[in-house]
Formats: structure tokens, sequence, C-alpha cells
């Protein structure tokens, strides 16, 4: 049977990347993304913006929505002080197992936290399975269309504090216009967009930050 592209994504970073070096495994993903096969990881421009969220912030506990391969929880990770944690959820099982060896091969499998299922399944068990009090910082990078909900759910189970920032991947292309409507109409957040270009395209794309305001 022949190998997925996420598959081909990894075997290329285990023979080209450099073991226990995030930010060569990073630069191997872009690499095979940006001149083989297109991915839709968070990509080096928009991770800079990520980058310098991470930073601002420097969280003590981060969720991420939308694993992947785990481009941008290697990205997350190798930023996060030490003790901080980075909980990612992602339902698709091969592409979690997938993310595990891409974790581990990064060396920062000791900050993140891989959680396999569905986020409105994970989200609600937090809490009490994964002893999360609030989140600092979410970054949402799955379906788009589970944005709006996912934000509704994680102030329903009390995970947002005043402060908790989300960053949201991809707000132009493809596009969240229900979570842009919901969240940018909403008193208590406050937004901000970040322009940007979509992952190795020559094509207009953008993050958007909601800080919850309590
Ligand atoms: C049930 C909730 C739920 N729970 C847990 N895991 C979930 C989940 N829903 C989804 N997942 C996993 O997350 C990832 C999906 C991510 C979805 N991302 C895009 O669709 C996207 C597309 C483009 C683009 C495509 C085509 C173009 F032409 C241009 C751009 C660019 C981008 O940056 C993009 O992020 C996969 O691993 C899913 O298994
Ligand atoms: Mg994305």
């Amino acid at each position: 049977m022949n190998q997925s592209k996420e598959q081909r994504i990894l075997n290329f970073v285990l023979q080209n990347a450099v073991r226990g070096d995030p930010r060569s495994v990073m630069e191997t993903i872009d690499k095979y993304c940006s001149e083989k096969e297109w991915a839709m990881n968070v990509g080096d421009v928009k991770g800079v913006i990520l980058d310098k969220t991470v930073e601002e912030i420097n969280p003590s506990i981060a969720l991420e929505l939308g694993t992947y391969c785990g481009y941008s929880a290697v990205r997350i990770a190798r930023l996060l002080k030490a003790g901080a944690c980075l909980l990612t959820v992602e339902f698709n099982p091969e592409f979690a197992a997938i993310a595990k060896q891409m974790i581990e091969f990064a060396g920062v499998q000791d900050k993140v936290k891989l959680l396999q299922g569905p986020s409105e399944v994970i989200i609600p068990q937090l809490k009490k399975k994964y002893e999360v009090d609030t989140l600092d910082f979410v970054f949402l990078d799955h379906w788009k269309d589970r944005y709006a909900p996912d934000t509704i759910l994680l102030q329903e189970c009390s995970l947002l504090r005043k402060g908790s920032v989300l960053l949201a991947d991809n707000i132009i292309f493809p596009g969240a216009p229900e979570f842009i409507k919901y969240i940018r109409n909403n008193p208590r957040f406050q937004c901000s967009t970040y322009p940007s270009h979509l992952e190795y395209m020559k094509v207009q794309d953008a993050m958007e930050k909601a800080v919850f305001l309590g």
C-alpha cells in the first residue's frame, strides 16, 4: 500500500533533520512542503506570528486544536519554559501517530501531551482528566467550522480566564467566517488581525488573535 503524504513528510524529516533539534525539524518540513509536496502546516511565514504570540504570553499551559503532522506542536513546544506544557488534540489516528514520532524526533516530547480524539470530546475532559485549571494560550488550526463551537465550548468548560489568548490560523484562506463573525462581535474578546500569507504560497491569509476579557 503506497505511503501517505504525511508519512513521506515524516520520512523526509527522519532522514534529513537533526534528531533533538526542533528548528532543524521545522526547517526540514518547510523545505519538503515548499519544494516537493504542499501540506497544511502553519509554515515558516505565519509561524513567525505564532512564535511572537507564544513568546509574548510565555504560557505555562497551552492547547492546540489540530495537531496534523506536529509541525506547530514542535514550533510552540520549543519556546515553552521549563515545566510548561502543550496539550495538542488530533482525531485522525494516522496523523496522531505521525505527529507523535515528529515530536519525539524533535526532542520536545517532555513538553507535549498529544491527546487523540475529537476536540468536542477532549475539551470537556481537560479539567478532570488532564488536570487543567485554565488555559493561557489556545492555537486553533483544525477544521475551520469547528473554531466557533470549540471557542464556545472552552468558555462553557470554564477553561478561559481573563487574559487567555486564542490565535486562529487561516481566517482568510480557507477562511473561518462563522468564527470571525462570532469573535469580533463578542464583547468578551479583544480581537486583532495579523495579515500574512498562506503557507508555502503567494496567497493572502491571516491569523486572528482574540484575548478573553473574563
Ligand atoms: C472534530 C474536531 C477535531 N478534533 C480533533 N482534530 C481535528 C478536528 N478537526 C480537524 N482535526 C485535525 O486537524 C487537522 C485539520 C486541519 C484543517 N486545516 C485545514 O483545513 C487547512 C487548510 C488549508 C488549505 C487547504 C487548501 C488550500 F488550497 C489552501 C489552504 C491551510 C491550512 O493552514 C489549514 O489549516 C487534521 O489533522 C485533522 O485530523
Ligand atoms: Mg492552518
